[in-house]
Protein backbone atom coordinates (compact mmCIF):
# COMPACT_ATOMS: atom_id res chain seq x y z
CA UNK A 1 0.00 0.00 0.00
CA UNK A 2 2.82 2.70 0.33
CA UNK A 3 3.02 2.30 -3.45
CA UNK A 4 -0.28 4.99 -3.02
CA UNK A 5 1.17 6.56 -0.43
CA UNK A 6 3.96 7.36 -2.28
CA UNK A 7 1.93 8.13 -5.50
CA UNK A 8 -0.96 10.24 -3.50
CA UNK A 9 1.01 13.87 -5.28
CA UNK A 10 -0.35 12.38 -8.39
CA UNK A 11 -3.98 11.28 -6.84
CA UNK A 12 -4.56 14.42 -5.42
CA UNK A 13 -3.62 15.79 -9.19
CA UNK A 14 -6.08 13.47 -10.91
CA UNK A 15 -9.02 13.67 -7.90
CA UNK A 16 -11.63 14.67 -10.31
CA UNK A 17 -10.96 11.43 -12.69
CA UNK A 18 -9.98 9.04 -9.58
CA UNK A 19 -13.47 10.46 -7.20
CA UNK A 20 -15.82 9.91 -10.45
CA UNK A 21 -14.35 7.00 -11.40
CA UNK A 22 -14.38 5.73 -8.25
CA UNK A 23 -17.94 7.07 -7.61
CA UNK A 24 -19.18 5.35 -10.98
CA UNK A 25 -17.39 1.81 -10.49
CA UNK A 26 -19.78 1.74 -7.14
CA UNK A 27 -22.39 2.25 -8.90
CA UNK A 28 -21.87 -0.06 -11.43
CA UNK A 29 -21.38 -3.02 -8.47
CA UNK A 30 -24.90 -1.88 -7.00
CA UNK A 31 -26.38 -1.96 -10.44
CA UNK A 32 -24.83 -5.79 -11.16
CA UNK A 33 -26.53 -6.63 -7.90
CA UNK A 34 -29.87 -6.37 -9.90
CA UNK A 35 -30.02 -9.33 -12.49
CA UNK A 36 -29.34 -12.19 -9.57
CA UNK A 37 -32.23 -10.73 -7.73
CA UNK A 38 -34.44 -10.99 -11.08
CA UNK A 39 -33.77 -13.99 -12.12
CA UNK A 40 -34.46 -15.63 -8.12
CA UNK A 41 -38.36 -13.49 -8.53
CA UNK A 42 -38.56 -15.13 -11.90
CA UNK A 43 -37.51 -18.64 -10.77
CA UNK A 44 -40.31 -18.46 -7.81
CA UNK A 45 -43.02 -17.01 -9.62
CA UNK A 46 -42.24 -19.97 -12.36
CA UNK A 47 -42.42 -21.77 -9.41
CA UNK A 48 -45.30 -20.48 -8.12
CA UNK A 49 -46.80 -20.08 -11.44
CA UNK A 50 -47.72 -16.45 -10.73
CA UNK A 51 -45.21 -15.06 -13.76
CA UNK A 52 -47.56 -13.16 -16.18
CA UNK A 53 -46.25 -12.16 -20.07
CA UNK A 54 -47.01 -8.56 -18.37
CA UNK A 55 -44.58 -9.87 -15.50
CA UNK A 56 -41.66 -11.66 -17.71
CA UNK A 57 -41.49 -8.25 -20.14
CA UNK A 58 -41.28 -6.04 -17.24
CA UNK A 59 -38.46 -8.39 -15.74
CA UNK A 60 -36.90 -8.09 -19.06
CA UNK A 61 -37.26 -4.54 -19.81
CA UNK A 62 -35.11 -4.06 -16.28
CA UNK A 63 -33.16 -6.06 -16.97
CA UNK A 64 -32.71 -4.60 -20.46
CA UNK A 65 -32.36 -0.94 -18.87
CA UNK A 66 -29.84 -1.93 -16.03
CA UNK A 67 -27.31 -3.78 -18.97
CA UNK A 68 -27.52 -0.72 -21.34
CA UNK A 69 -26.90 1.65 -18.16
CA UNK A 70 -23.69 -0.44 -16.59
CA UNK A 71 -22.78 -0.46 -20.31
CA UNK A 72 -22.11 3.82 -20.49
CA UNK A 73 -20.74 3.54 -16.88
CA UNK A 74 -17.95 0.99 -17.57
CA UNK A 75 -17.55 3.55 -20.52
CA UNK A 76 -16.66 6.34 -18.30
CA UNK A 77 -15.08 4.85 -15.38
CA UNK A 78 -12.64 3.01 -17.54
CA UNK A 79 -11.67 6.31 -19.22
CA UNK A 80 -11.55 8.01 -16.07
CA UNK A 81 -9.33 5.74 -14.39
CA UNK A 82 -7.23 4.50 -16.97
CA UNK A 83 -7.18 7.57 -18.40
CA UNK A 84 -5.53 8.90 -15.81
CA UNK A 85 -3.15 5.79 -15.14
CA UNK A 86 -1.93 7.40 -18.65
CA UNK A 87 -1.57 10.77 -17.50
CA UNK A 88 0.60 9.56 -15.01
CA UNK A 89 3.27 7.07 -17.31
CA UNK A 90 3.47 10.07 -19.70
CA UNK A 91 4.55 12.28 -16.79
CA UNK A 92 6.95 9.56 -15.02
CA UNK A 93 8.44 9.20 -18.37
CA UNK A 94 8.75 13.13 -18.82
CA UNK A 95 9.92 13.66 -15.41
CA UNK A 96 12.86 10.79 -16.32
CA UNK A 97 13.65 11.87 -19.64
CA UNK A 98 14.28 15.40 -18.24
CA UNK A 99 16.43 13.66 -15.84
CA UNK A 100 18.48 12.17 -18.42
CA UNK A 101 18.86 15.15 -20.31
CA UNK A 102 20.09 17.27 -17.07
CA UNK A 103 22.74 14.13 -16.08
CA UNK A 104 26.28 14.87 -17.27
CA UNK A 105 28.61 11.98 -18.03
CA UNK A 106 29.20 10.38 -14.55
CA UNK A 107 25.67 9.66 -14.33
CA UNK A 108 25.85 7.33 -17.42
CA UNK A 109 29.04 5.88 -16.31
CA UNK A 110 26.98 4.64 -13.22
CA UNK A 111 24.31 3.46 -15.01
CA UNK A 112 23.97 0.97 -18.04
CA UNK A 113 21.81 2.12 -20.89
CA UNK A 114 19.65 -0.99 -21.56
CA UNK A 115 18.98 -0.49 -17.49
CA UNK A 116 17.80 3.34 -18.06
CA UNK A 117 15.76 1.95 -21.33
CA UNK A 118 14.18 -0.89 -19.17
CA UNK A 119 13.50 1.84 -16.40
CA UNK A 120 11.63 3.95 -18.80
CA UNK A 121 9.32 1.36 -20.01
CA UNK A 122 8.66 -1.67 -18.24
CA UNK A 123 8.76 0.21 -14.55
CA UNK A 124 6.55 3.44 -16.20
CA UNK A 125 4.27 0.64 -17.17
CA UNK A 126 3.84 -1.30 -14.15
CA UNK A 127 4.06 1.69 -12.36
CA UNK A 128 0.75 2.88 -14.35
CA UNK A 129 -1.15 -0.38 -13.88
CA UNK A 130 -0.84 0.53 -10.02
CA UNK A 131 -2.61 3.32 -10.67
CA UNK A 132 -5.31 1.86 -13.29
CA UNK A 133 -5.86 -1.82 -12.53
CA UNK A 134 -4.87 -1.05 -8.93
CA UNK A 135 -7.34 1.07 -8.23
CA UNK A 136 -9.89 -0.72 -10.23
CA UNK A 137 -9.05 -4.09 -8.47
CA UNK A 138 -9.37 -2.86 -4.88
CA UNK A 139 -12.12 -0.93 -5.53
CA UNK A 140 -14.52 -3.84 -7.36
CA UNK A 141 -13.14 -5.90 -4.55
CA UNK A 142 -14.11 -3.91 -1.76
CA UNK A 143 -17.61 -2.63 -3.01
CA UNK A 144 -18.63 -5.05 -5.34
CA UNK A 145 -17.47 -8.24 -3.36
CA UNK A 146 -18.97 -6.02 0.07
CA UNK A 147 -22.38 -5.37 -1.81
CA UNK A 148 -22.77 -8.99 -2.95
CA UNK A 149 -22.07 -10.27 0.64
CA UNK A 150 -24.58 -7.40 2.47
CA UNK A 151 -26.82 -8.80 -0.34
CA UNK A 152 -26.56 -12.64 0.52
CA UNK A 153 -26.91 -11.90 3.73
CA UNK A 154 -29.31 -9.11 3.84
CA UNK A 155 -32.09 -9.88 1.54
CA UNK A 156 -31.46 -13.73 1.59
CA UNK A 157 -30.07 -15.47 4.40
CA UNK A 158 -27.35 -14.29 6.98
CA UNK A 159 -26.63 -17.73 8.25
CA UNK A 160 -26.42 -18.82 5.19
CA UNK A 161 -23.99 -16.72 3.88
CA UNK A 162 -21.79 -17.39 6.76
CA UNK A 163 -21.19 -20.87 6.27
CA UNK A 164 -20.90 -20.62 2.04
CA UNK A 165 -18.10 -17.67 3.06
CA UNK A 166 -15.96 -19.37 5.79
CA UNK A 167 -13.22 -20.58 3.37
CA UNK A 168 -12.77 -17.04 2.56
CA UNK A 169 -9.79 -16.38 4.95
CA UNK A 170 -7.72 -18.59 3.57
CA UNK A 171 -7.91 -16.91 0.43
CA UNK A 172 -6.88 -13.74 1.96
CA UNK A 173 -4.10 -15.58 3.81
CA UNK A 174 -2.61 -17.53 0.64
CA UNK A 175 -2.74 -14.74 -1.66
CA UNK A 176 -0.70 -12.76 1.15
CA UNK A 177 1.69 -15.02 0.89
CA UNK A 178 2.26 -15.31 -2.59
CA UNK A 179 2.24 -11.81 -3.34
CA UNK A 180 5.37 -11.64 -1.08
CA UNK A 181 6.59 -14.82 -3.30
CA UNK A 182 6.14 -12.96 -6.04
CA UNK A 183 7.65 -9.49 -4.94
CA UNK A 184 11.35 -11.21 -4.80
CA UNK A 185 10.60 -13.23 -7.68
CA UNK A 186 9.31 -10.37 -10.26
CA UNK A 187 12.66 -8.29 -8.55
CA UNK A 188 14.90 -11.04 -10.05
CA UNK A 189 12.76 -11.16 -13.50
CA UNK A 190 13.29 -7.68 -14.06
CA UNK A 191 16.92 -7.64 -13.01
CA UNK A 192 17.28 -9.91 -15.42
CA UNK A 193 15.50 -8.39 -17.84
CA UNK A 194 17.61 -5.51 -17.63
CA UNK A 195 20.35 -7.55 -18.68
CA UNK A 196 19.37 -8.69 -21.26
CA UNK A 197 18.42 -5.18 -22.79
CA UNK A 198 21.99 -4.31 -21.87
CA UNK A 199 23.06 -7.14 -23.60
CA UNK A 200 20.75 -6.39 -27.32
CA UNK A 201 21.61 -2.72 -27.20
CA UNK A 202 25.65 -3.68 -26.91
CA UNK A 203 24.73 -6.81 -29.56
CA UNK A 204 23.20 -4.34 -32.06
CA UNK A 205 25.13 -1.45 -31.41
CA UNK A 206 28.51 -3.28 -32.19
CA UNK A 207 27.12 -5.80 -34.74
CA UNK A 208 30.07 -4.65 -37.33
CA UNK A 209 32.44 -5.72 -35.13
CA UNK A 210 31.00 -8.82 -34.61
CA UNK A 211 30.63 -9.65 -37.66
CA UNK A 212 34.15 -8.42 -38.87
CA UNK A 213 35.17 -10.83 -35.84
CA UNK A 214 32.76 -13.68 -36.84
CA UNK A 215 31.47 -14.06 -33.54
CA UNK A 216 28.01 -14.03 -34.23
CA UNK A 217 27.64 -17.43 -33.34
CA UNK A 218 29.33 -16.54 -29.63
CA UNK A 219 27.22 -13.86 -29.27
CA UNK A 220 23.88 -16.00 -30.10
CA UNK A 221 24.75 -18.35 -27.82
CA UNK A 222 25.65 -15.57 -24.81
CA UNK A 223 21.70 -14.31 -26.22
CA UNK A 224 21.06 -17.38 -26.02
CA UNK A 225 21.71 -18.05 -22.50
CA UNK A 226 20.94 -14.86 -20.99
CA UNK A 227 17.27 -14.79 -22.68
CA UNK A 228 16.79 -18.23 -21.20
CA UNK A 229 17.80 -17.23 -17.63
CA UNK A 230 15.57 -14.39 -18.59
CA UNK A 231 11.98 -17.00 -19.24
CA UNK A 232 13.65 -18.89 -15.91
CA UNK A 233 13.12 -16.15 -13.93
CA UNK A 234 9.91 -15.12 -15.11
CA UNK A 235 8.96 -18.70 -15.22
CA UNK A 236 9.64 -18.35 -11.53
CA UNK A 237 6.68 -15.58 -11.12
CA UNK A 238 4.27 -16.80 -13.87
CA UNK A 239 4.36 -20.06 -11.36
CA UNK A 240 3.35 -17.86 -8.36
CA UNK A 241 1.16 -15.88 -10.54
CA UNK A 242 -0.66 -18.83 -11.99
CA UNK A 243 -1.32 -19.60 -8.33
CA UNK A 244 -3.62 -17.13 -7.71
CA UNK A 245 -6.25 -17.99 -10.25
CA UNK A 246 -6.43 -21.87 -9.28
CA UNK A 247 -6.33 -21.10 -5.62
CA UNK A 248 -9.34 -18.58 -5.97
CA UNK A 249 -11.19 -21.10 -8.35
CA UNK A 250 -10.93 -24.02 -5.55
CA UNK A 251 -12.26 -21.77 -2.70
CA UNK A 252 -14.74 -20.14 -4.41
CA UNK A 253 -15.36 -24.27 -5.46
CA UNK A 254 -15.68 -24.88 -2.02
CA UNK A 255 -18.25 -22.03 -1.47
CA UNK A 256 -20.53 -23.32 -4.00
CA UNK A 257 -20.49 -26.68 -2.22
CA UNK A 258 -21.60 -25.30 1.12
CA UNK A 259 -24.29 -23.05 -0.55
CA UNK A 260 -26.26 -25.69 -2.69
CA UNK A 261 -25.33 -28.35 0.30
CA UNK A 262 -26.59 -25.70 3.01
CA UNK A 263 -29.05 -23.74 0.63
CA UNK A 264 -30.88 -27.51 -0.50
CA UNK A 265 -31.49 -28.35 3.47
CA UNK A 266 -32.64 -24.75 3.90
CA UNK A 267 -35.23 -24.82 0.81
CA UNK A 268 -36.20 -28.66 2.04
CA UNK A 269 -37.12 -26.28 5.60
CA UNK A 270 -38.75 -23.93 4.08
CA UNK A 271 -36.77 -21.42 5.48
CA UNK A 272 -35.79 -20.16 1.72
CA UNK A 273 -37.50 -20.56 -1.38
CA UNK A 274 -36.03 -22.13 -4.65
CA UNK A 275 -35.98 -18.45 -6.39
CA UNK A 276 -33.96 -17.09 -3.32
CA UNK A 277 -31.08 -20.15 -2.86
CA UNK A 278 -31.39 -19.75 -7.47
CA UNK A 279 -29.98 -16.01 -6.81
CA UNK A 280 -27.85 -17.04 -3.60
CA UNK A 281 -25.55 -19.38 -6.03
CA UNK A 282 -25.86 -16.33 -8.83
CA UNK A 283 -24.46 -14.04 -6.53
CA UNK A 284 -22.03 -16.26 -5.16
CA UNK A 285 -20.69 -16.53 -8.86
CA UNK A 286 -20.83 -12.37 -8.46
CA UNK A 287 -18.08 -13.26 -6.04
CA UNK A 288 -15.26 -14.77 -7.90
CA UNK A 289 -14.05 -11.46 -9.76
CA UNK A 290 -13.87 -9.17 -6.46
CA UNK A 291 -11.37 -12.19 -5.22
CA UNK A 292 -9.66 -12.56 -7.93
CA UNK A 293 -9.54 -9.08 -8.29
CA UNK A 294 -8.36 -8.88 -4.65
CA UNK A 295 -5.18 -10.90 -5.49
CA UNK A 296 -4.45 -9.38 -9.04
CA UNK A 297 -4.34 -6.34 -6.44
CA UNK A 298 -1.46 -7.67 -4.38
CA UNK A 299 0.39 -8.56 -7.30
CA UNK A 300 -0.23 -5.28 -9.01
CA UNK A 301 1.14 -3.10 -6.38
CA UNK A 302 3.87 -5.71 -5.40
CA UNK A 303 5.00 -5.11 -9.09
CA UNK A 304 4.36 -1.33 -8.78
CA UNK A 305 5.96 -0.40 -5.73
CA UNK A 306 9.18 -1.88 -7.00
CA UNK A 307 8.90 0.20 -10.08
CA UNK A 308 8.62 2.70 -8.44
CA UNK A 309 11.27 2.70 -6.13
CA UNK A 310 13.60 2.38 -8.83
CA UNK A 311 12.30 5.18 -10.71
CA UNK A 312 12.63 7.61 -7.49
CA UNK A 313 15.72 6.05 -7.14
CA UNK A 314 16.96 7.74 -10.90
CA UNK A 315 15.34 10.46 -10.27
CA UNK A 316 16.76 10.84 -6.73
CA UNK A 317 20.47 10.80 -8.22
CA UNK A 318 21.54 14.46 -7.86
CA UNK A 319 23.09 16.01 -10.84
CA UNK A 320 26.87 16.51 -10.91
CA UNK A 321 27.03 19.17 -11.99
CA UNK A 322 25.18 22.02 -10.02
CA UNK A 323 24.57 25.68 -11.37
CA UNK A 324 24.99 27.76 -8.37
CA UNK A 325 21.79 30.08 -7.94
CA UNK A 326 23.53 33.50 -8.68
CA UNK A 327 25.47 31.81 -12.22
CA UNK A 328 25.72 34.75 -14.41
CA UNK A 329 24.86 34.30 -17.82
CA UNK A 330 26.91 36.76 -19.86
CA UNK A 331 28.72 36.48 -23.24
CA UNK A 332 32.35 34.82 -22.30
CA UNK A 333 35.19 36.25 -23.82
CA UNK A 334 39.14 37.18 -22.36
CA UNK A 335 41.49 35.04 -22.21
CA UNK A 336 41.09 31.36 -20.02
CA UNK A 337 43.13 30.91 -17.30
CA UNK A 338 43.81 27.25 -16.46
CA UNK A 339 45.37 26.43 -13.11
CA UNK A 340 44.79 22.38 -12.23
CA UNK A 341 46.92 21.00 -9.44
CA UNK A 342 45.69 17.78 -9.84
CA UNK A 343 42.63 16.17 -10.93
CA UNK A 344 41.17 12.36 -10.16
CA UNK A 345 38.07 11.31 -11.99
CA UNK A 346 35.25 10.73 -9.02
CA UNK A 347 35.59 6.98 -7.36
CA UNK A 348 38.72 6.58 -9.12
CA UNK A 349 42.54 6.97 -7.06
CA UNK A 350 44.62 7.69 -10.16
CA UNK A 351 45.81 11.37 -10.86
CA UNK A 352 44.94 11.75 -14.44
CA UNK A 353 46.22 15.91 -14.85
CA UNK A 354 48.69 17.91 -12.41
CA UNK A 355 50.44 21.01 -12.32
CA UNK A 356 48.22 22.47 -15.11
CA UNK A 357 49.27 26.33 -15.73
CA UNK A 358 47.74 27.27 -19.16
CA UNK A 359 46.30 30.40 -20.58
CA UNK A 360 44.48 29.94 -23.58
CA UNK A 361 44.58 33.46 -25.12
CA UNK A 362 41.30 34.51 -26.93
CA UNK A 363 41.14 34.61 -30.85
CA UNK A 364 43.95 32.19 -30.62
CA UNK A 365 44.57 28.32 -31.70
CA UNK A 366 46.02 26.08 -28.87
CA UNK A 367 46.99 22.86 -29.90
CA UNK A 368 47.22 20.14 -27.44
CA UNK A 369 49.11 16.79 -28.44
CA UNK A 370 50.89 13.73 -25.95
CA UNK A 371 50.90 10.35 -26.08
CA UNK A 372 47.57 8.36 -25.47
CA UNK A 373 45.86 8.37 -22.25
CA UNK A 374 48.21 11.18 -21.29
CA UNK A 375 44.51 13.92 -20.32
CA UNK A 376 44.14 15.65 -23.68
CA UNK A 377 40.28 14.76 -23.42
CA UNK A 378 40.06 15.03 -19.68
CA UNK A 379 41.63 18.71 -19.77
CA UNK A 380 38.86 19.71 -22.42
CA UNK A 381 36.01 17.65 -20.28
CA UNK A 382 37.31 20.24 -17.35
CA UNK A 383 36.75 23.14 -19.83
CA UNK A 384 33.55 21.67 -20.79
CA UNK A 385 32.31 21.48 -16.96
CA UNK A 386 31.52 17.64 -17.35
CA UNK A 387 33.35 17.31 -14.46
CA UNK A 388 33.75 19.23 -11.41
CA UNK A 389 37.40 20.08 -10.63
CA UNK A 390 38.67 18.82 -7.60
CA UNK A 391 41.82 20.99 -7.13
CA UNK A 392 42.39 24.55 -9.27
CA UNK A 393 40.64 27.23 -10.79
CA UNK A 394 39.13 27.67 -14.87
CA UNK A 395 38.74 31.23 -15.02
CA UNK A 396 37.23 32.36 -18.25
CA UNK A 397 38.03 36.27 -18.60
CA UNK A 398 37.35 36.98 -15.10
CA UNK A 399 34.66 34.80 -14.16
CA UNK A 400 35.77 31.43 -12.52
CA UNK A 401 33.90 28.48 -14.53
CA UNK A 402 31.45 27.97 -11.49
CA UNK A 403 29.99 31.54 -11.63
CA UNK A 404 28.58 31.03 -15.24
CA UNK A 405 25.71 28.96 -16.35
CA UNK A 406 25.73 25.62 -17.51
CA UNK A 407 23.73 26.78 -21.00
CA UNK A 408 26.00 29.80 -21.46
CA UNK A 409 29.11 27.53 -21.49
CA UNK A 410 27.60 24.81 -24.15
CA UNK A 411 26.57 27.75 -26.22
CA UNK A 412 30.41 29.06 -26.10
CA UNK A 413 31.58 25.78 -27.39
CA UNK A 414 30.70 23.73 -30.03
CA UNK A 415 32.27 20.65 -29.87
CA UNK A 416 33.77 17.59 -32.46
CA UNK A 417 33.72 15.29 -30.28
CA UNK A 418 36.36 11.69 -30.51
CA UNK A 419 33.08 9.55 -30.43
CA UNK A 420 31.22 11.56 -33.03
CA UNK A 421 27.46 10.54 -33.14
CA UNK A 422 25.50 10.89 -36.04
CA UNK A 423 21.62 10.76 -35.48
CA UNK A 424 19.60 8.74 -37.90
CA UNK A 425 18.27 11.69 -40.09
CA UNK A 426 18.86 13.21 -43.18
CA UNK A 427 22.54 15.06 -43.42
CA UNK A 428 21.16 18.69 -43.16
CA UNK A 429 19.19 18.02 -39.94
CA UNK A 430 22.75 16.45 -38.79
CA UNK A 431 24.30 19.75 -39.40
CA UNK A 432 21.82 21.62 -38.20
CA UNK A 433 21.38 19.98 -35.13
CA UNK A 434 22.82 22.88 -32.68
CA UNK A 435 21.07 25.51 -34.83
CA UNK A 436 17.60 23.93 -36.31
CA UNK A 437 16.60 27.24 -37.77
CA UNK A 438 19.96 27.39 -40.16
CA UNK A 439 19.06 28.03 -43.65
CA UNK A 440 19.66 25.49 -46.08
CA UNK A 441 22.50 27.75 -47.64
CA UNK A 442 24.24 28.14 -43.89
CA UNK A 443 24.05 24.24 -44.40
CA UNK A 444 25.84 24.10 -47.39
CA UNK A 445 28.75 26.89 -46.46
CA UNK A 446 29.51 24.92 -42.39
CA UNK A 447 29.61 21.64 -45.07
CA UNK A 448 32.08 23.69 -47.51
CA UNK A 449 34.23 24.42 -44.77
CA UNK A 450 34.24 21.05 -43.69
CA UNK A 451 35.33 19.72 -46.37
CA UNK A 452 32.51 17.18 -47.09
CA UNK A 453 29.90 18.82 -49.40
CA UNK A 454 31.61 17.34 -52.50
CA UNK A 455 30.76 13.65 -50.62
CA UNK A 456 27.25 14.99 -49.91
CA UNK A 457 26.52 15.88 -53.39
CA UNK A 458 27.36 12.87 -54.73
CA UNK A 459 24.68 11.24 -52.84
CA UNK A 460 21.31 10.52 -54.28
CA UNK A 461 19.15 12.89 -52.38
CA UNK A 462 22.18 14.85 -51.73
CA UNK A 463 21.63 16.74 -48.38
CA UNK A 464 18.47 14.66 -47.55
CA UNK A 465 20.53 11.36 -47.96
CA UNK A 466 19.30 9.28 -44.49
CA UNK A 467 22.45 8.44 -42.20
CA UNK A 468 23.07 5.85 -39.73
CA UNK A 469 21.20 2.66 -38.66
CA UNK A 470 18.06 3.57 -41.00
CA UNK A 471 19.98 5.44 -44.22
CA UNK A 472 23.88 5.00 -45.84
CA UNK A 473 26.65 4.29 -43.80
CA UNK A 474 29.25 6.96 -44.24
CA UNK A 475 32.59 6.33 -43.69
CA UNK A 476 34.77 7.80 -40.33
CA UNK A 477 36.31 10.26 -42.43
CA UNK A 478 32.90 11.62 -43.62
CA UNK A 479 30.90 11.57 -40.20
CA UNK A 480 34.27 13.17 -39.04
CA UNK A 481 33.58 15.92 -41.42
CA UNK A 482 30.06 15.94 -40.44
CA UNK A 483 30.73 16.54 -36.90
CA UNK A 484 32.88 19.43 -37.85
CA UNK A 485 30.50 20.72 -39.81
CA UNK A 486 27.66 20.71 -37.09
CA UNK A 487 29.69 22.57 -35.16
CA UNK A 488 30.69 25.18 -37.25
CA UNK A 489 27.36 25.96 -38.35
CA UNK A 490 26.65 26.80 -34.40
CA UNK A 491 30.10 29.48 -35.13
CA UNK A 492 30.95 28.91 -31.95
CA UNK A 493 33.16 31.55 -29.72
CA UNK A 494 35.42 28.72 -29.01
CA UNK A 495 35.63 25.21 -31.08
CA UNK A 496 37.41 22.36 -29.59
CA UNK A 497 38.56 19.60 -31.96
CA UNK A 498 39.23 16.70 -29.76
CA UNK A 499 41.19 14.92 -32.39
CA UNK A 500 38.78 14.92 -34.96
CA UNK A 501 40.81 14.76 -38.21
CA UNK A 502 42.42 11.46 -37.39
CA UNK A 503 40.52 9.94 -40.01
CA UNK A 504 40.87 12.78 -42.89
CA UNK A 505 43.55 11.94 -45.61
CA UNK A 506 46.65 14.79 -44.77
CA UNK A 507 45.32 16.91 -48.20
CA UNK A 508 41.75 17.18 -46.70
CA UNK A 509 43.70 18.02 -43.19
CA UNK A 510 45.50 20.96 -44.95
CA UNK A 511 42.32 22.15 -46.78
CA UNK A 512 39.89 22.22 -43.35
CA UNK A 513 42.51 23.67 -41.06
CA UNK A 514 43.17 26.53 -44.38
CA UNK A 515 39.40 26.94 -43.97
CA UNK A 516 38.65 27.11 -40.27
CA UNK A 517 42.22 29.68 -40.15
CA UNK A 518 40.46 31.94 -42.95
CA UNK A 519 36.76 31.51 -41.38
CA UNK A 520 37.37 31.38 -37.93
CA UNK A 521 40.10 34.54 -37.73
CA UNK A 522 39.75 36.03 -34.26
CA UNK A 523 37.68 33.25 -32.57
CA UNK A 524 39.81 30.73 -30.29
CA UNK A 525 40.13 27.15 -31.54
CA UNK A 526 41.53 24.22 -29.07
CA UNK A 527 43.08 21.24 -31.11
CA UNK A 528 43.85 17.55 -29.45
CA UNK A 529 45.59 15.47 -32.41
CA UNK A 530 47.46 12.84 -32.67
CA UNK A 531 48.63 13.24 -35.79
CA UNK A 532 51.29 17.10 -35.16
CA UNK A 533 50.34 17.81 -38.40
CA UNK A 534 46.55 19.12 -37.31
CA UNK A 535 48.36 21.47 -34.67
CA UNK A 536 51.77 22.35 -35.84
CA UNK A 537 49.96 26.25 -37.26
CA UNK A 538 48.47 26.73 -33.60
CA UNK A 539 50.30 29.79 -32.19
CA UNK A 540 50.68 27.68 -28.66
CA UNK A 541 51.12 23.92 -28.47
CA UNK A 542 51.52 22.55 -25.20
CA UNK A 543 52.88 18.25 -24.96
CA UNK A 544 51.20 16.49 -22.18
CA UNK A 545 53.01 13.35 -20.34
CA UNK A 546 51.26 11.67 -17.75
CA UNK A 547 48.85 14.82 -16.83
CA UNK A 548 51.63 17.09 -16.76
CA UNK A 549 52.97 19.87 -19.70
CA UNK A 550 55.83 19.02 -20.07
CA UNK A 551 56.51 21.03 -23.23
CA UNK A 552 54.73 24.72 -24.55
CA UNK A 553 55.22 27.03 -26.88
CA UNK A 554 54.47 27.41 -30.67
CA UNK A 555 55.83 25.03 -33.12
CA UNK A 556 59.25 26.71 -33.67
CA UNK A 557 59.91 26.87 -29.92
CA UNK A 558 59.15 23.33 -29.59
CA UNK A 559 61.53 22.20 -32.37
CA UNK A 560 64.29 24.12 -30.98
CA UNK A 561 63.49 21.72 -27.81
CA UNK A 562 64.81 19.06 -29.49
CA UNK A 563 62.35 16.95 -26.77
CA UNK A 564 58.86 14.82 -27.63
CA UNK A 565 57.44 17.18 -29.66
CA UNK A 566 60.39 17.71 -32.66
CA UNK A 567 61.08 13.75 -32.10
CA UNK A 568 57.39 12.85 -32.73
CA UNK A 569 57.45 15.75 -35.73
CA UNK A 570 60.54 14.45 -37.51
CA UNK A 571 59.51 10.91 -37.13
CA UNK A 572 55.86 11.75 -38.29
CA UNK A 573 57.39 14.02 -41.45
CA UNK A 574 59.55 10.53 -42.14
CA UNK A 575 56.90 8.35 -42.12
CA UNK A 576 54.57 10.77 -44.39
CA UNK A 577 57.15 11.07 -46.42
CA UNK A 578 57.88 7.12 -46.79
CA UNK A 579 54.16 7.01 -47.61
CA UNK A 580 54.55 9.44 -50.53
CA UNK A 581 56.98 7.92 -51.86
CA UNK A 582 55.29 4.43 -51.67
CA UNK A 583 52.57 5.88 -53.39
CA UNK A 584 54.71 8.09 -55.78
CA UNK A 585 57.27 4.90 -57.07
N1 LIG B 1 35.53 8.80 -17.11
C1 LIG B 1 36.71 8.37 -16.66
N2 LIG B 1 36.80 7.81 -15.45
C2 LIG B 1 37.98 7.37 -14.98
N3 LIG B 1 39.14 7.48 -15.66
C3 LIG B 1 39.12 8.02 -16.88
C4 LIG B 1 37.90 8.50 -17.44
N4 LIG B 1 38.17 8.99 -18.67
C5 LIG B 1 39.49 8.84 -18.85
N5 LIG B 1 40.06 8.26 -17.79
C6 LIG B 1 41.48 7.97 -17.61
O1 LIG B 1 42.18 9.20 -17.65
C7 LIG B 1 43.40 9.07 -18.33
C8 LIG B 1 43.50 10.14 -19.42
O2 LIG B 1 42.52 9.85 -20.39
P1 LIG B 1 42.20 10.86 -21.58
O3 LIG B 1 41.02 10.32 -22.30
O4 LIG B 1 42.11 12.24 -21.05
O5 LIG B 1 43.51 10.70 -22.45
P2 LIG B 1 43.81 11.24 -23.90
O6 LIG B 1 45.15 11.87 -23.83
O7 LIG B 1 42.70 12.06 -24.41
O8 LIG B 1 43.89 9.86 -24.70
P3 LIG B 1 43.61 9.61 -26.26
O9 LIG B 1 44.66 10.31 -27.01
O10 LIG B 1 43.72 8.11 -26.37
O11 LIG B 1 42.25 10.13 -26.52
C9 LIG B 1 43.45 7.64 -18.86
O12 LIG B 1 44.26 6.89 -17.99
C10 LIG B 1 42.02 7.18 -18.78
O13 LIG B 1 41.97 5.80 -18.49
Amino acid sequence: MRVYRDLWWFFKQEKKAYIVGILVLILVSLLVLVPPYVIGRVVDQIYDGTLTTESLFGWILLLMAVGIITYGLRYVWRIMIFGASIRLARTLRNQLYEHFTRMSSPFYQRYRTGDLMAHGTNDIRAVQMTAGQGVLTIVDSITMGGFVVLTMAIVIDWKLTLITLTPMPFMAILTNIYGGMLHKRFHAAQGAFSELNDNVQGVISGVRVTKAFGQEKADTEKFRLKSLEVVGKNMRVAKVDALFSPTISFIVGVCYFLAVAFGARYVVSGDLTIGELTSFTVYLGLLIWPMLAFGMFFNTIERGRASYDRIQKLLSEKQDIVEVEEAIDEPISGDIHVSIPMFQYPGTSSVVLQQIDLTIKEGKTLGIVGKTGSGKSSLLRLLLREYELTDGTIIFGHRPIEQLTLNRLKQTFGVVPQDHFLFSTTIADNVAFAKPNASMEQVIHACQLAGIHQDIIQFNDSYDTVVGERGVTLSGGQKQRLSIARALLADPEILILDDSLSAVDAATEEYILGKLKEHRRGQTNIITAHRLSAIHHAECIIVLENGEIIEQGNHNDLMSLDGWYSRMYNQQQLEHLVEKGGRDA
